[in-house]
């Protein structure tokens, strides 16, 4: 599935997708029928907001089933995978014959494939965001919204009903629960940022479009809960096709392939067989749950786009950032920043820590921290080699800075620990105002789901302090050896 950046109306949701093909301009729309886009959103979701009137409890596999006949109906050739009831990620494909490593499945056709460049249902309303190009993925956002408002008169119909009532992702967590749950991580950072790219994004929408043409878009359907469904949709089942330019695409029955970080394989569009397949990179026996990958994500990513974190110690990919940043009070604070700020960088900085090891770039953006100033000539070479932008991946070596610079990342690590034991170890006050039963079970859910990440990261961070610890250890150990030698000669020559 796709990696998502910051969200910006005016330029491009994704900007490292190519630009949008050119719109045409066309005459003034006339009215889709009203009848089809009447909804009404009643139904109260745990956490107290609404939910959208169309799709489906995750664990349904009605729907799944109907999904599934419709796409063998409209042309998806004869399957190895049904759609089944699975242990990870609720439902999932299962093989149903044994397939091979190295084979190619799934061969949905394009006609299956939605992309920005599906015809509307609605096509008035598509005419209006083509004037407006409106980006790849504000329209696919408010593509699905128009669909699944037509109800049975969209050819989509069926693939939206089998889709997520409520995703799992962040988008759903409200301020007080990322507060309270993810206070140590830096994920609560970057899901405050989701959620205001996406509400900015809807406030535009409707500002520059929706209420130019409130018949096309009224509000009891284009409003910020749909919108919030609708990116939650597009966060965890759009993928990025290599193989068509980067093209972003809802694919319906892949869609349904759980994400597993033991496998590498990804989706791809085939030129030869015109569909879009992946080819397995493990063999699967019958009744085996078949995966792909939704790239190189941390735990904290998953959690982000995808609502899970995978079981401790099994993401090879996992991370954690670590926050090092410039004391005020040191004497060249002033000097240091600007050096920072000319290749990019800031303080408060964030580097990711693996369980393997840093990146170069943190030891030098420490180096900086820790340079006394007489050493300020080498303030802009250590800021280059802390920003990744900088071409020349040789790493820095100052011998005379290195226990010093250790130290700092020790502390900066032992600092981050204990948040996370404060939050692990220390109870979270369930919320006074909460009153059924099914908040207090979406409570646990969030609370379990932030434990699992909090101990992943935590997992990285003690791994990181081992490893500092022991080389201080080694570091001074060798300095102290080489004391007591000097003093030897010292008491020898006396
Ligand atoms: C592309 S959909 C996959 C199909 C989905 N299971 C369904 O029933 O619609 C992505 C969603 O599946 C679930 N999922 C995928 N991989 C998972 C995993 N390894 N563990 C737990 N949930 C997973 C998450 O809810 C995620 O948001």
């Amino acid at each position: 599935m796709v990696e998502v950046s910051r969200a910006a109306f005016s330029s491009s949701f994704l900007p490292r997708f190519p630009p949008n093909p050119p719109r045409h301009h066309l005459a003034a729309a006339s009215l889709c029928p009203r009848t089809t886009t009447r909804c009404s959103l009643s139904a109260a979701a745990p956490s107290g907001s609404r939910t959208v009137p169309w799709g489906c409890e995750i664990e349904s596999l009605e729907s799944a089933e109907g999904l599934q006949k419709w796409l063998s109906d409209s042309g998806l050739p004869p399957q190895k995978m049904s759609i089944q009831r699975v242990d990870i990620g609720e439902r999932g494909l299962v093989a149903l014959k044994n397939i091979r490593k190295g084979e190619k499945l799934l061969f949905v056709p394009p006609s299956l494939v939605i992309t920005a460049e599906s015809e509307w249902g609605c096509k008035e309303a598509g005419d209006v965001l083509q004037r407006y190009s409106v980006p790849d993925w504000p329209l696919l956002a408010t593509y699905l919204i128009s669909e699944a408002s037509l109800m049975n008169t969209s050819r989509w119909n069926r693939y939206i009903s089998a889709l997520p009532r409520q995703p799992f992702s962040l988008l759903y967590w409200t301020r007080l629960e990322l507060d309270a749950y993810l206070v140590a991580s830096h994920i609560r950072e970057r899901a405050i940022e989701r959620i205001t790219d996406v509400t900015d994004t809807y406030n535009d929408l409707r500002a520059r479009i929706f209420s130019k043409h409130p018949n096309l878009f009224p509000e009891e359907v284009y409003n910020m809960e749909t919108f919030r469904w609708s990116f939650g949709i597009l966060f965890s089942r759009l993928v990025r096709l290599p193989s068509m330019d980067g093209r972003v695409a809802l694919v319906p029955w892949a869609d349904m392939l759980n994400h597993s970080s033991e496998v590498e394989t990804f989706l791809d569009y085939d030129k030869s067989s015109q569909g879009i397949v992946f080819t397995t990179d493990k063999a699967y026996q019958p009744g085996e749950q078949v995966f792909i990958s939704y790239g190189k994500k941390s735990n904290g990513e998953l959690l982000l786009s995808y609502g899970f974190v995978p079981k401790e110690g099994t993401n090879p990919n996992d991370s954690v950032d670590l926050l090092l940043s410039i004391k005020k009070s040191d004497k060249c604070y002033q000097e240091k920043l600007l050096a920072l700020q000319k290749h990019g960088l800031s303080s408060p900085q964030r580097f990711p820590l693996q369980i393997t090891g840093w990146p170069v770039e943190m030891m030098a953006y420490a180096y900086l921290v820790v340079s006394p100033p007489d050493m300020i000539s080498k303030f802009d070479q250590m800021a280059a080699a802390a920003s990744n932008r900088s071409t020349s991946k040789t790493e820095l070596k100052y011998p005379e800075l290195e226990e010093p610079t250790l130290q700092f990342i020790l502390d900066s690590c032992e600092s981050s620990i204990s948040k996370y034991s404060k939050f692990l170890e220390g109870g979270t006050p369930l919320d006074p105002l909460m009153t059924n039963a099914k908040q207090a079970n979406r409570k646990l859910l969030l609370k379990q789901l932030a434990v699992n990440l909090c101990t992943s990261e935590r997992r990285i961070l003690y791994r990181t302090q081992y490893i500092l610890r022991r080389r201080l250890k080694d570091m001074r150990s060798g300095e102290l050896r080489a004391l007591t030698i000097l003093n030897g000669f010292r008491k020898l020559f006396k």
